[in-house]
Parts: structure tokens; C-alpha cells; sequence
């Protein structure tokens, strides 16, 4: 298995994805035929309307759900060809998520939750760069706290400051921002776009125009597909396009 962590071999390739939630009261097509091809190196934001699909997408580019119909590949690698234990593999030595429901293990310290991934891998955790990794996201000072102990916005920055140590191939980030005040937003923001800088792949689920202006990319979605694209777009240029979307 591929453990590196450089370009190219990192791109997520979506593939014709579909995905059809079965139930009870009917079947829902969140997607439907997605292909999309999420360069090594850059960092993209996935906008669109409630109920376009843009958590089911992330959640079948991360290997956390499986389409009904199309493949992903993360870092050279088919996913479809993956047991459960080799995805995990794959997940833990190329990813990393800054989701609220995929954070952060409640029984361990913040420090701890930084070094587990590094550790999960068979590496030793160093102590100084833990603590660099929270000093960047502020929270230092925390370093002993377990999450249930802290705010949702405080969870969010050590789930980044993990993701900044760990230094995986693609980060995948669902509304980072939405718990944190303005100023902190900026912060984590800056940091998911330096960690494009330096060659990692960032694709965030936001609803806010300002977030996404981070991002090289604007992925837009509207009722399971993808229905445009924006490069290096402004707030005010993509909160038309959403307007426009929401029609
Ligand atoms: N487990 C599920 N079972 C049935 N339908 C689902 C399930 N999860 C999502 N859906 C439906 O699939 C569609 C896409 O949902 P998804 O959560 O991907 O949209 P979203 O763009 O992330 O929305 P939001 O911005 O509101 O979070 C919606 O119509 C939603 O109701």
C-alpha cells in the first residue's frame, strides 16, 4: 500500500458515482453520476443547495460509504477493490477528517487524539511536534483536556491540529468553520489552505462563500450532480452563483 503523503498519487478521482439511500418510504438518488477529478496539492471546497448531496459525496470520497454504482480512487489506490480492513489501512495512512461526527476518541486527552494517528501508523509520537500542532491551532494549553471537556469549536481545532501533525495525503473537512467565531475561522482556514500550500489535497464541505474563497476550487452541486465549477472565485462571486443555485 501506498503510504506516502506527495503528489500526485494523492488526487481523489470520483468515477461516475451515484448513490440511492433505500428505505422504507421510497429511494432517494443524493447522487447521481458524479465525476470529478480533485487535483493533488489543491484545495477545493463542495458548495450546493440542502439535500444536494454534498455530505454524501464526502462521505464516499473518504471511503466512509460506497457508492451504488462508479469507483473512487485515493492516492492511485480503487477503493472497490478494498476489505474493510484495508480501507481502515488506507484511511488512517492517507486521510484525515474534520467532521463533527468523525473527530475526535472522547477517552483520550487532546494530546493524545494529535498523536494517534502517527501512532496508529507504528511511529512514534514526538512530544515537541504535538505540541507545535496545537500551538498552531491555539490550543496548547489544552493539551490534557478529552474532548467532552471542551467546545465544539475547541474539538474542531484539535481534529485540524491533528490532521497538521498526521500530514496526511487529502484532508476531508465538513463545515470546519461553523462552530468557531470569525477570527478562529480565518485561523483554520489559512492553516487548511497552507496545508494545500505544502502539497497536501484539502476538499471541505461549506455553506459559506467566505470558506470557500480559501479554496482553489468551488465545486458547486445541485440535486446530486455536479452543475459548475469556480477557480480562485471571491466570497461575493460565489455567494451569486449559490443565490443563482437556490432559485
Ligand atoms: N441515510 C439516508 N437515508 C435516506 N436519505 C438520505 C440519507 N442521507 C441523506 N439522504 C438524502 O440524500 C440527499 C442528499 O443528502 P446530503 O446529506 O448528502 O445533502 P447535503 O447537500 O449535504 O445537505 P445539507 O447541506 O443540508 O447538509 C437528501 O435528499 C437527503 O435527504
Amino acid at each position: 500500500m501506498t503510504t506516502t503523503s506527495t503528489a500526485p498519487a494523492a488526487a481523489v478521482v470520483l468515477d461516475g458515482i451515484t448513490r440511492t439511500y433505500r428505505s422504507r418510504s421510497g429511494n432517494v438518488d443524493a447522487l447521481r453520476g458524479v465525476t470529478h477529478v480533485f487535483p493533488a496539492g489543491t484545495f477545493t471546497a463542495v458548495m450546493g443547495p440542502s439535500g444536494s448531496g454534498k455530505s454524501t459525496l464526502m462521505q464516499i470520497a473518504a471511503g466512509l460509504d460506497r457508492p451504488t454504482t462508479g469507483g473512487v480512487t485515493i492516492a492511485g489506490i480503487a477503493l472497490k477493490s478494498l476489505d474493510k480492513t484495508r480501507l481502515t489501512k488506507l484511511r488512517r495512512a492517507t486521510m484525515s477528517f474534520v467532521f463533527q461526527q468523525y473527530n475526535l476518541l472522547d477517552a483520550l486527552t487532546a494530546f493524545d487524539n494529535v498523536a494517534l494517528p502517527v501512532r496508529l501508523a507504528g511511529r512514534r509520537a514526538d512530544r515537541a511536534a504535538v505540541l507545535e500542532a496545537l500551538d498552531r491551532v491555539g490550543l496548547r494549553d489544552l493539551e490534557r483536556r478529552r474532548p467532552p471537556e471542551m467546545s465544539g469549536g475547541q474539538q474542531q481545532r484539535v481534529a485540524i491540529a491533528r490532521a497538521l501533525h498526521a500530514r496526511p495525503a487529502v484532508l476531508f473537512a465538513d463545515e470546519p468553520t461553523g462552530a468557531l467565531d470569525r477570527a478562529t475561522g480565518r485561523d483554520v482556514l489559512t492553516l487548511l489552505r497552507a496545508l494545500a500550500d505544502h502539497g497536501q489535497t484539502v476538499v471541505m464541505v461549506t455553506h459559506d462563500p467566505l470558506a470557500a474563497s480559501y479554496a482553489d476550487t468551488v465545486l458547486f452541486l445541485a440535486d446530486g450532480l455536479v452543475v459548475g465549477q469556480m477557480r480562485r472565485g471571491d466570497a461575493t462571486q460565489i455567494a451569486a452563483r449559490m443565490t443563482e443555485l437556490e432559485r
